[in-house]
C-alpha cells in the first residue's frame, strides 16, 4: 500500500485562516504562515492554502504568503484560490508553491486543465472539485459540481467531472464534499470510493473529518491517497502524529 498522506488545509480570507461549516460560518483560525509552520512540524506531509475568496487584489496577498510560508516549511504545498492562468500559476511557482489547485477557472475552461499539465506538468496541477448532494431539476438526487467558494451549482455531475479532468492531465484530484464540510461527522467515503475506483490518479479527501477513526474510513471504505482536515487541526482536537501513530496501529501506511 502507498503511504498514505495527512494534509492539514488553510482557508485563507484577507490574509488569515478561516474555518466554517459547509462553507458558510467563518471564523478566524489563526495566522496562516505560523499554522504552516507548526503543521510541517507536527508531522503533516503536505499542507494546501485555499485563498476562499480569491479575487484579483488579493493575487499579491497570496503570493506574498507563498513567499512567507516557503522560507518556513519544508513539507510539498499546494496554493489555490482564483487561480486561472499560465501567469497565475507561474508567478505562485516561482514564489515557492509546489504545486496548485484550481477550481471554478477550470469548470469555465476545461482546456486550460491541458494548457497547464503541458507547460508545467500533471504532477503539479491539482483540480480541486467542491461537491454537494442536490435534488436537481429533473427531481433526481446527485452529487453536483459547485464553484464560486461552494456558491454556484453548476450543470456538471461530480463522477463525470472527476472522470474528464483526468484524462485532461490532471495529476490529482481534490475532491471537497460541502455536505461534511466542517461537520466532523466523518468524509464522504462512498462518493470517495466511487470516484477513486474510477481514477488512476491520486484523490485526496476534504471535508468532515473529526476522528482518528474517519481517516481510517476514509482510507479503507474511501480508497483516498490522502486526507485533508481543517477544523481538527486548527481547533487543536487531533494531533498529527498521534494521528498516524493510530493509523499505523490500524495497518494503514503512513510516514513517521
Ligand atoms: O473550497 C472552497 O472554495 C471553500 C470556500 C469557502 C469555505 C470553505 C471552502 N472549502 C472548504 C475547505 O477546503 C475545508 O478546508 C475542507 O472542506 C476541510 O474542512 P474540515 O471539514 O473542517 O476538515
Amino acid at each position: 500500500m502507498l503511504t498514505k498522506r495527512i494534509i492539514p488545509c488553510l482557508d485563507i480570507k484577507d490574509g488569515r485562516t478561516v474555518k466554517g461549516t459547509n462553507f458558510v460560518n467563518l471564523r478566524d483560525a489563526g495566522d496562516p504562515v505560523e499554522l504552516g509552520a507548526i503543521y510541517a512540524e507536527q508531522g503533516a506531509d503536505e499542507l494546501v492554502f485555499l485563498d476562499i475568496t480569491a479575487t484579483v487584489d488579493n493575487r499579491k496577498t497570496l503570493i506574498d504568503l507563498v513567499r512567507n510560508v516557503a522560507r518556513n516549511v519544508n513539507i510539498p504545498f499546494t496554493v489555490g484560490g482564483g487561480i486561472s492562468s499560465i501567469e497565475d500559476v507561474s508567478a505562485l511557482l516561482n514564489a515557492g508553491a509546489d504545486k496548485v489547485s484550481i477550481n471554478s477557472s477550470a469548470v469555465r475552461r476545461p482546456e486550460l486543465i491541458n494548457e497547464l499539465a503541458l507547460q508545467f506538468g500533471s504532477q503539479c496541477i491539482i483540480v480541486a472539485i467542491d461537491t454537494r448532494f442536490i435534488v436537481t431539476e429533473n427531481g433526481i438526487s446527485e452529487h453536483i459540481v459547485h464553484t464560486h467558494g461552494g456558491r454556484k451549482p453548476t450543470a456538471l455531475r461530480t463522477l463525470a467531472w472527476a472522470k474528464e479532468v483526468e484524462e485532461r492531465g490532471a495529476g490529482e484530484i481534490l475532491l471537497t464534499s460541502m455536505d461534511t464540510d466542517g461537520t466532523k461527522a466523518g468524509f464522504a467515503n462512498e462518493l470517495t470510493a466511487a470516484i477513486s475506483g474510477n481514477s488512476s490518479i491520486p484523490i485526496i479527501a476534504s471535508g468532515g473529518a473529526g476522528t482518528m477513526e474517519h481517516f481510517n474510513e476514509v482510507f479503507t471504505v474511501g480508497k483516498a491517497d490522502a486526507g485533508l482536515a481543517a477544523s481538527i487541526f486548527h481547533f487543536k482536537e487531533i494531533d498529527i502524529i498521534e494521528l498516524k501513530e493510530y493509523l499505523r496501529e490500524k495497518g494503514i501506511s503512513v510516514r513517521l
